[in-house]
């Protein structure tokens, strides 16, 4: 079936809000395309991604990897005991790429066994309720959490609104405010979805994956040595994007 042959990325899925996207180009970075196109995209294509979830209890994480990855919808809460995790095969520019999604426990008591999983992760998601400006506040501390073990240059940051179905668009616009300005602040990618509805959430993950995607090629690329105009050198770094611009080597194949 189509799930076994993974999910097939042929274009660069776009951001939902242009201020706070972890960027806003309307494709692949040209290196990335032609690396692919080439076939030197190195080790990506044998690689699994970790991608952890984390954020307060109840927020809905569970749910929203459930949907995404089994197409279900569970309304009973059944809390997460540390950690669980799920696999999602995908197909970007035609390279296979895969991504493993660790569900963790928001529960305080169960929030020493999650974290020693947090090691190691390409992309941080962080869900908060979107009728629910705690779970909002608490972010922060959720992502200070798990860049203690994990290197804050090296990682991609979303920052999810969940249950998008239970406010009315006047609250939903309020609270998407304060959220825009948090996503700014911690140099993250908002998202609003909902798991019941399914509203955003393949849009999503199609994101993640691509952007964790473009992460890799540019990191393997950068790691085989060659190095043109116009290449991100450092991506999500704390003074923003760096660009080599003083080099007079020409790109082999793509501006
Ligand atoms: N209406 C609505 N309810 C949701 C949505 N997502 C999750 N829920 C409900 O919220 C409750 C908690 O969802 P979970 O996915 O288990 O929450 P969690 O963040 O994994 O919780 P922990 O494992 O304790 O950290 C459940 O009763 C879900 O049915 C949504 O999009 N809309």
């Amino acid at each position: 079936g189509p799930r076994a042959e993974g999910r097939v990325l042929a274009e660069l899925p776009q951001c939902l809000k242009k201020e706070a996207a972890l960027h806003v180009r309307k494709d692949f970075h040209p290196r990335v395309t032609c690396a692919c196109q080439e076939h030197r995209t190195g080790t990506v294509g044998f690689k699994i991604s970790k991608v952890i979830v984390v954020g307060d209890l109840s927020v809905g994480k569970t749910c929203l990897i459930n949907r995404f990855c089994k197409d279900t919808f569970d309304k009973n809460y059944k809390a997460t005991i540390g950690v669980d995790f799920e696999m999602e095969r995908f197909e970007v520019l035609g390279v296979p790429f895969s991504l493993q999604l660790w569900d963790t426990a928001g529960q305080e008591r169960f929030k020493c066994i999650a974290s020693t999983y947090y090691r190691g992760a390409q992309a941080i998601i962080i869900v908060f309720n979107l009728n629910d400006v705690a779970s909002l506040e608490h972010s922060k501390q959720w992502l200070a959490d798990a860049l203690k073990e994990n290197d804050p240059s090296n990682v991609l940051l979303f920052l999810v609104g969940s249950k998008k179905d239970l406010s009315t668009p006047a609250q939903y616009s309020l609270m998407e405010k304060d959220a825009l300005k948090v996503a700014q602040e911690i140099k993250a990618e908002y998202w609003s979805v909902s798991s019941l509805t399914g509203e955003n959430v393949r849009e999503f993950f199609f994101r993640v994956a691509a952007l964790t995607f473009e992460a890799n090629v540019l990191a393997e690329l950068e790691k085989s040595g060659s190095r043109h105009i116009g290449d991100v050198v450092r991506i999500n770094s704390d003074d923003k994007n760096l660009y080599l611009t003083a080099s007079k080597k020409k790109a082999t194949c793509c501006p």
